[in-house]
């Protein structure tokens, strides 16, 4: 699996940011806001584009757009903190959702809620999730993708854990990662060490 580690220094003191405990839930969803922008644009980089004309004020000249933007799927509660700068950063993109909650017990996902387009055939996905911890999340999130079709597939997450990363590509699903992080690994309640503490309540208030 290609992944992509995103150690810009601006990424890197965002990440820090939402790394300290004393940052409050609004401050902890602004700096997810800013830091998913610099995760999209390296994300996107080498998408395919297309040229068209253009008038500018003074002459005709090419421009270019994206030939085949993609879905973005943000996985609830916490890949929500991400959908909206990622839209904007991608207007043309749509958006489906997925609904995951971990078992607080056995660390396995529970999905809740699925809203995407029948076909993902030819269409490249986007899944929005800040946290790569087990795997098991966004391994299920995949497959509900790899079921409508989807074979283009980009993980967008903040902090991933060398644990995920591995179930990933144990999966051979058509995958790649782009992260401002790989951490340590999970302690014994399988959260990310030394990760940001859980990722929906410190956007969100705890459920
Ligand atoms: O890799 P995993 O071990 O599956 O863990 C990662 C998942 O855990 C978090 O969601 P959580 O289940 O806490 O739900 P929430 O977003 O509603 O808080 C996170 O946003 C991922 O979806
Ligand atoms: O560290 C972790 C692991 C799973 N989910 C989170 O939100 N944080
Ligand atoms: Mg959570």
């Amino acid at each position: 699996m290609r992944t992509q580690v995103v150690d810009h220094p601006l990424a890197s003191a965002l990440l820090t940011t939402m790394r300290d405990e004393r940052t409050d839930n609004a401050a902890f969803r602004a700096a997810l806001r800013e830091l998913t922008q610099m995760l999209i644009y390296e994300a996107i980089r080498d998408a395919p584009t297309e040229e068209f004309d253009v008038q500018t004020p003074v002459a005709r000249t090419r421009g270019v757009r994206l030939a085949n933007p993609p879905l973005l799927v943000p996985v609830l509660r916490a890949g929500l903190g991400m959908v909206d700068q990622a839209s904007a950063s991608i207007p043309q993109a749509r958006v489906g959702f997925v609904g995951m909650a971990r078992d607080e017990e056995t660390h396995e996902p529970v999905s809740y809620l699925e809203s995407l387009p029948d076909s993902l055939a030819g269409i490249p996905v986007y899944v929005l999730d800040p946290m790569l911890a087990t795997g098991g999340s966004m391994r299920c999130t995949i497959e509900l993708l790899v079921a409508r079709g989807a074979t283009d597939i980009t993980a967008v997450c903040v902090v991933a854990a060398p644990e995920g990363i591995a179930a990933l590509e144990k999966s051979g699903f058509p995958v790649r990662l782009v992260t401002a992080s790989i951490d340590d690994g999970l302690n014994d309640a399988a959260f990310i060490v030394p990760g940001l503490g859980d990722a929906g309540d410190r956007q969100f208030g705890p459920r």
